[in-house]
């Protein structure tokens, strides 16, 4: 039988005396789209750093089709696009040189042509030329994830990536999330929003503790018991 795409072997972490996360195995495949809820302080974010390498684990181990990633961290993060809180964008640099710099770096091919195409699907092609830090909350959030998304990753994650968006924007998230969801890539994402998780997702997972205490196919529950499983887990 093949290997996961991603295996989480007991995890745990720890800052200081703080155990963020705890005994943690899980495994994730191609063409998932996993929602990850769970209260504050749960380990949620800690869980995302981990599987893209922003952070090791204190013990138990990560692996990638059965690679562990501390042999690959390099060619692993490159399969990456994480939409996170944080936009890693330059705000004395105008949209277009802003993805330019990230494109070059990404090695993407036909650089000027992804921009417009993702640009445009965010609604900022018009403002591409104007400097980062004249843009709104939401804009840099929608140019957060045209960055993320430049060199077509297999594993999008996302940390709360709606949180200060609009209805408008939140529902062009929706849509490009809607349209990366396909049987090659592996979406995870982290958010406090139960309907718009539950939508998008094909698989749910609760956090709580430190310790992954719920994890089913969205196929095998419905929101409404999902919402109870929710408030029994964290209760
Ligand atoms: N860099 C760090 N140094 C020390 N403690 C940390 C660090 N990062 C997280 N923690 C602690 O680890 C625990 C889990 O934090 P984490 O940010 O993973 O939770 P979360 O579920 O993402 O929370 P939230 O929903 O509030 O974003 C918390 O107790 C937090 O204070």
């Amino acid at each position: 039988m093949s290997e996961p795409l991603i295996k989480f072997s007991s995890v745990n972490k720890k800052y200081g005396h703080i155990h963020a996360l705890r005994d943690v195995s899980v495994s994730f495949e191609k063409g998932e789209f996993v929602s990850v809820f769970g209260p504050n302080g749960a380990g949620k974010s800690t869980f995302l750093k981990l599987l893209c390498t922003m952070t090791s684990p204190s013990s138990g181990e990560i692996s990638y089709e059965g690679v562990p990633l501390k042999k690959l961290r390099d060619e692993y993060r490159s399969r990456f696009g994480v939409i996170s809180h944080q936009p890693f964008l330059y705000s004395e640099l105008t949209a277009m040189e802003n993805l330019r710099f990230y494109a070059q770096l990404y090695g993407v091919k036909h650089i000027d042509e992804r921009i417009k195409e993702l640009l445009t699907k965010v609604e900022l092609y018009k403002r591409r030329n104007d400097k980062v830090r004249g843009y709104s909350r939401g804009m840099l959030q929608r140019l957060s994830i045209t960055r993320a998304l430049l060199h077509n990753p297999d594993i999008v994650v996302l940390d709360e990536p709606y949180t200060g968006l609009d209805t408008h924007a939140s529902d062009i998230l929706t849509k490009i999330l809607t349209e990366l969801f396909d049987s090659l890539r592996t979406i995870i994402m982290v958010t406090h929003n139960m309907k718009q998780g539950y939508d998008a997702a094909s698989r749910l997972a609760i956090i709580r503790r430190g310790k992954l205490v719920f994890d089913k196919k969205k196929s095998d529950i419905s929101l409404t018991e999902f919402e109870r499983s929710y408030t029994e887990a964290v209760s």
